[in-house]
């Protein structure tokens, strides 16, 4: 048995913990079969390779008696790029118990099992369900919302350091003064209204106006403003931080692809740049 999970880029700009999209790179789970001891095949640098890995652990939080499990996983998702991998282990985990254990678990049973350890839905709601997906926590359960998807690529420009998720959360403030959150949630209310709608012109202009984290973050990642001008004289739509960053996602005509990466490049930075499309499917066996 084979589970594979998409790559889910976050907060797409003002849609800061609620909106993400499943994007084609994948996390694929192989389960070889009952052993001894938890064991995790990877290449994937300084994860464990016991039961304290997070497909494991996850996996055990579902169904605590799952007997351990000889696993392989391959993944071409980076870890602490802002890629979703943290959420890719995790809804790995909780389809892994799923299986397993027969639990049948429904689509939106899995986004409030693995939002709950997530502790936001952004990544791993688009992660199960495929697609554009909006949502949230409400008196502690968590709902998620497929919006249409944007018939555009994505090129992702993967700096080659990392940033892990607590770090960049720790560049945010602790509070934001009122008629500034105001501000801020009304950019997130109409761009998800803008969505939804299909008003892309609107979109795209919303995307590039987060008051939510990119203000805080943007000296972390430098990169992000210079792919943003890049972008403007290069015909992309709209350029954002993927989740907690590093990687900048900038949404491109399919038919401008090829002359906004030739345009990264020979902006001399010195990380990769990857053509992505959105995942449809989610999670899946194949
Ligand atoms: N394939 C994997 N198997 C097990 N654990 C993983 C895997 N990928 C990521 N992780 C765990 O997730 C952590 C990285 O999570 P983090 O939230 O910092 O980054 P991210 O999920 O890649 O980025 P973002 O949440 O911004 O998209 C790793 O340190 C590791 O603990
Ligand atoms: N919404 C999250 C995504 C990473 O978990 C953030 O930007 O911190």
């Amino acid at each position: 048995m084979i589970i594979q999970v998409p790559a889910s880029s976050a907060n797409l700009g003002p849609g800061f913990d609620s909106i993400g999209i499943a994007v084609s790179l994948y996390l694929k789970l192989e389960v070889l079969g009952p052993s001894d001891n938890w064991q995790v095949d990877h290449q994937l640098g300084k994860l464990p390779h016991d039961e304290t890995n997070m497909i494991v652990t996850t996996a055990l939080s579902v169904a605590s008696d799952l007997p351990p499990q000889h696993l392989r996983v391959v993944s071409d998702i980076p870890v602490t790029h802002g890629l979703g991998s943290s959420s890719s282990a995790i809804v790995a985990g909780v389809e892994l118990a799923n299986q397993l254990k027969e639990l049948h678990l429904s689509k939106e049973e899995k986004v409030e099992i693995a939002s709950q350890i997530e502790g936001h839905p952004d990544n791993v709601a688009p992660a199960i369900l495929g697609g554009l997906v909006v949502g949230t926590h409400i008196n502690g359960h968590f709902a998620a919302l497929e919006a249409p998807l944007f018939p555009y690529d994505f090129a992702a420009y993967i700096p080659p350091y990392s940033l892990k998720t607590a770090d960049a959360r720790a560049a945010l403030p602790y509070q934001l003064d009122y008629s500034q959150a105001v501000h801020a949630s009304a950019i997130a209310n109409t761009f998800v209204a803008s969505l939804f709608t299909k008003n892309y012109d609107v979109a795209f202009k919303l995307m590039e106006a987060d008051r939510f984290h990119e203000p805080y973050r943007k000296e972390l990642v430098p990169e992000l403003n210079q792919i943003r001008e890049l972008g403007k004289k290069h015909g992309a739509l709209a350029t954002y931080l993927s989740g907690a960053g590093p990687t900048v996602m900038t949404v491109v005509d399919r038919d401008k692809y090829e002359s906004f990466e030739q345009a990264v490049h020979a902006g001399g930075l010195d990380g990769k740049i990857v053509r992505l499309h959105p995942d449809v499917d989610g999670v899946k066996l194949i």
